[in-house]
Order: structure tokens, then C-alpha cells, then sequence
């Protein structure tokens, strides 16, 4: 008898947990139909139910020209739609559209592509939301005041004097130059230096084991978005790159930490702090004296995003700029004069008041990040049903803002592939859409070193152009722009240069 109601037991909790399953899996299947039924009324590729477009997505400079032609093709289409697996992407390829999204005190959660930057970077400044975000933010954002970043000029103008010195050699040598690993190795320097107070010396040891790890890891991250193979972060740690990856990871912390604890100590001591230069981590340091609840943990996270946020990027907007500038003559003529007029026939590092007198330069720097936005796209988790242009947007879903194909509006930019410096000129801009371009993004979360990063680009691009002049060796084309977490060329941007007389 007891052995009966034994089994029925066992059977009905069987039967229940069955049922339960089955009953989940039909409704989240019912919900999956109307998701289709709702975001499939927008243009987009043909899908496939669960695999959705992965199937016919291309990789690399492949798939940032796909991204193009389709939103080309829907150009009048205020959003178009991509669906990875089951899951859909709302593409946002006009300013006007999107400003409906930045517009919104919401909307500020990062979406899941970034969680591949969290082993990094924690939730710091760049991946957090919510509370977190805007406790980080308001603490942060006195560090980048005007008055501290002067203090910076300074790194700025050493790394480029170094980074010029390097170039001058290597034309004698008559060796071709990679501008981009050139500016990326000056970049992090001065990200470096900035950010933590320490010389890494990337500029003449590319070899160290940072340097190394920090290059390394943002390919492996990078190659974690396109490979799905990639994405369970269980299998992934177990497969021989999911291990380079850990390697490098426990360089940069271990790196990081170091640092930080050492400069924690350096700040009792009054003498040994007042030799050295002030970083942002000495800021962060001082505010967890007045706010223990800061941990250290808490700043490395900071300082993780620092480093990444503030150096390819940086360095990808200036090398874009030397392509730029060394297939238009008449715009490098007109930079040379603009610097020769500024700085005169010397060496001398340059000022506050030089950068403000570089308008031109000012131009062409806006002008190549209209083309080449460092950050191709952003995403974002849609925090509530909202109406894009007549298409009901669903809650919780991806919004990828396509600022690349955002700032090739032939509304707002005429002839957008043009590269023309004086489309900037404030008469020809002052009627522009607000949103029509964001390359430092918009809205609450913008990029928090905006200045810094528009004094560096100045500082390293007059640098170069007063010493020498530039030739682009290959096309647009050729260099087959990446959009990646920064939109880099395939290959790198070989230059040639030419001693100024
Ligand atoms: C030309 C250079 C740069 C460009 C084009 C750029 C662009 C951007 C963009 C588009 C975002 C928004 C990203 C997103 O929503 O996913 C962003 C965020 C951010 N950037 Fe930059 N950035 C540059 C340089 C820098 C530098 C030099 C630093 C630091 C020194 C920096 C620090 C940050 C941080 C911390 C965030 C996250 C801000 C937040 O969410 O509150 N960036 N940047």
C-alpha cells in the first residue's frame, strides 16, 4: 500500500513538474510569435525562427559594409531590424530617431553585448546602469574639470615629442610607418600616465607584458562578439584562447592593483605625493578617504575603464585623421599654415591658448569623426515600449545606435562620403539636427573625456604636422575600415612621411 502511493506520488510530482515546463516553453513561445509578428513590420533581412540573421551576417570590414548597404537601402525607413538568434536588434541609422531614445532620462542601460567587457572592466563607469551609473558619474565627473585637465596638456605634449622623435627616426631609416600602432602605442602612454600616474613606456617597449595584454585583450573580447561559439563564458574559459584570455586578464588587474595600492600609500606621504604628477586614480583615491564605502575594488574598475575607453579610441579618431589628411592636400596645406601661423618655427610644447587658435584643425578632427566615429555603434536595453516613427520599439530589447551610417545622412551631410572639414564651420552647422552627430554619443551617458580626448588629438596631430608631411599610401577602400568595439582598419594605416623643410 505504502509502496502505491509512493509511486503515484513520484508520478504526480513528475506529471506536475511536466506540465510546469511545458506550459513555460508555450508561453514563451507565444510571446516569441508576437515579438515576430511586432519587429519583423520593420525592413530587415529574411530571418530564420531561433537562428534569426547570424546565418547571413559577415564579419569584419565585411560586415560593417553590410550594415551600410542595408541601411542605404532603408534610408527612408526611420529604423530598421536585425535579429541575432532569437533575440532582435532595433538598428538606429537616423539623429532624428535616435534623439527619441537619448532624449529619455531612461533608457541608459547598456545592452548585453557589453557583458563581454565585464571580467575586464567590472561594472565601472562605461558598463554600469541604474544607481551605480549615476553615483559613479557624479563622482567622476569633477575629475575631468577643465582646470585638471590642464594639468594633462603636459603628458600630452611629452608622449608627443616622443612620438615624434620615433617617427623622425623611422623616415630616415626609410622604414613604412604604421600610424596606427604608432599613435596607439602614444595613446596608451598618455591614457596611462593620465589615469594612474605611471610611465609604461609602450612607445619603446611594445614587448612589455601590459602593453601586450591590453592590445591582446580587446582582440580576444572583440573576437567573443562575432564567434557564438564564444559566448558561454564556462566553455569559453576551458578552450585555449578562453585561457590567454584569463592570462591577460590577471596581468591588467594584477597591474592595476598594484598601482593602485602603491599610489594609496604614496598619498600619506605629503613629500613623496607633492614630487608627482596628479592622476585621475589620485582623485578617486582622495574621495574614498571621504567616502569609505568606495572600494578598492570599486577604482580599479575605474581605472580598467579609463585605460580602455581612453586609448584606441583616441588613437583610432588621429590615424583616421592622418589618412584624411594625407590624401587632401589642399586641407594639409591649409593645417600647415594654420600651424605654422600658431606655433611659428619651433618646438615648443603647446598651450592652452595654441589649441584654442587651431580652428582648422579643430574642423578636420570633427570632420573625420563624422566618417570614422570611434565608436562605430553603441547599444542600449529599451526600458519601455516606445513609438519609433509609427513602429511600437518593445521593452527590453536591443537598440543599436549606428552612429556611423547616423553621420552619412545625406539630409544633414550632402554628399556624406565627401571629406570636407568646412561642413563644421558654425554658418554651415548651426542649423543642424542636434543628434545628427553624436560621435562622443548623447544624452546622459556621453563620453565623460570628451575634452581630454580633443586636446590629445590636437596636441598629437599638430605635433605631427609641424615636423612632417603626410602621404597616404592606400584608399579608404583598401584600408577596410573594422567595426569593431572601436572602428579600426584591417591592417593598420600605413603612411609615408616627409621631414617639413
Ligand atoms: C576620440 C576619442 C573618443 C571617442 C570618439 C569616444 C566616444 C565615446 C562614446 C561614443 C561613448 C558612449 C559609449 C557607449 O554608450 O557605449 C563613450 C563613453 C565613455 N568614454 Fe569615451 N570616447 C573617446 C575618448 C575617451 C577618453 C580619452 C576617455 C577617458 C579618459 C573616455 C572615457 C569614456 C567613459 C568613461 C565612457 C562611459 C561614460 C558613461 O557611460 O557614463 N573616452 N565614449
Amino acid at each position: 500500500m505504502l509502496e502505491l502511493s509512493l509511486a503515484f506520488f513520484l508520478k504526480a510530482v513528475y506529471f506536475l513538474i511536466t506540465a510546469n515546463l511545458v506550459l513555460k516553453t508555450l508561453k514563451w513561445l507565444a510571446l516569441y510569435v508576437n515579438k515576430i509578428h511586432s519587429v519583423n513590420k520593420l525592413k530587415g533581412l529574411p530571418m530564420l525562427p531561433f537562428i534569426g540573421n547570424v546565418h547571413q551576417l559577415e564579419r569584419k570590414y565585411k560586415f560593417l559594409k553590410q550594415i551600410k548597404e542595408y541601411s542605404i537601402k532603408y534610408k527612408n525607413e526611420p529604423l530598421w531590424r536585425i535579429w541575432l538568434g532569437h533575440m532582435p536588434n532595433y538598428i538606429f541609422h537616423r539623429g532624428d530617431y535616435a534623439e527619441i531614445l537619448f532624449s529619455s532620462s531612461k533608457n541608459t542601460q547598456k545592452s548585453v553585448q557589453y557583458n563581454f567587457l565585464h571580467p575586464w572592466l567590472g561594472t565601472g563607469l562605461l558598463t554600469s546602469y541604474g544607481d551605480k551609473w549615476s553615483t559613479r558619474r557624479r563622482l567622476i565627473t569633477p575629475t575631468f574639470h577643465f582646470e585638471i585637465l590642464d594639468d594633462f596638456l603636459h603628458v600630452m605634449n611629452e608622449q608627443a615629442e616622443i612620438l615624434v622623435e620615433i617617427l623622425a627616426k623611422l623616415v630616415k631609416e626609410k622604414q613604412t610607418i604604421d600610424i596606427f600602432e604608432r599613435l596607439k602605442a602614444c595613446a596608451l602612454d598618455v591614457i596611462c600616465e593620465s589615469a594612474m600616474g605611471q610611465n609604461v613606456n609602450a612607445q619603446h617597449d611594445q614587448l612589455s607584458e601590459y602593453v601586450r595584454s591590453v592590445a591582446r585583450i580587446s582582440e580576444l573580447v572583440t573576437n567573443r562578439f562575432y564567434d557564438p561559439s564564444e559566448w558561454i563564458e564556462f566553455i569559453y574559459l576551458r578552450t585555449q584562447k578562453g585561457k590567454e584570455y584569463k592570462k591577460c586578464l590577471k596581468a591588467l588587474h594584477d597591474f592595476t592593483k598594484k598601482v593602485i595600492l602603491e599610489r594609496d600609500a604614496d598619498l600619506d606621504d605629503t613629500e613623496l605625493m607633492s614630487k608627482k604628477r596628479i592622476a585621475f586614480l589620485d582623485l578617486l583615491l582622495k574621495a574614498k578617504r571621504e567616502d569609505p564605502s568606495i572600494s578598492f575594488e570599486d577604482i580599479r574598475e575605474e581605472v580598467d575603464t579609463f585605460m580602455f575607453e581612453g586609448h584606441d579610441t583616441t588613437a583610432a579618431a588621429a590615424s583616421w585623421a592622418c589618412q584624411l589628411i594625407g590624401s587632401h592636400p589642399e586641407v594639409q596645406k591649409k593645417l600647415h599654415e594654420e600651424i605654422d601661423s600658431v606655433l611659428g618655427q619651433t618646438n615648443r610644447p603647446l598651450t592652452n591658448e595654441d589649441l584654442k587658435e587651431l580652428k582648422y584643425l579643430d574642423l578636420v578632427i570633427k570632420e573625420t569623426l563624422r566618417l570614422f566615429p570611434s565608436v562605430p555603434y553603441f547599444g542600449r536595453v529599451i526600458s519601455e515600449d516606445c513609438n519609433i516613427g509609427g513602429y511600437k520599439v518593445l521593452k527590453g530589447e536591443t537598440a543599436v545606435i549606428a552612429a556611423f551610417m547616423i553621420h552619412r545622412d545625406e539630409k544633414y551631410f550632402p554628399d556624406p562620403e565627401k571629406f570636407d572639414p568646412e561642413r563644421f564651420l558654425p554658418e554651415n552647422s548651426k542649423d543642424r539636427h542636434p543628434y545628427a552627430y553624436i560621435p562622443f554619443s548623447a544624452g546622459r551617458r556621453n563620453c565623460i573625456g570628451q575634452r581630454f580626448a580633443q586636446m590629445e588629438e590636437k596636441v598629437l596631430l599638430a605635433n605631427i604636422l609641424r615636423k612632417f608631411e603626410l602621404k597616404s599610401i592606400r584608399t579608404i577602400e583598401e584600408l577596410e575600415p573594422v567595426g569593431d568595439l572601436i572602428l579600426h582598419p584591417n591592417n593598420g594605416i600605413p603612411i609615408e612621411l616627409k621631414l617639413r623643410q
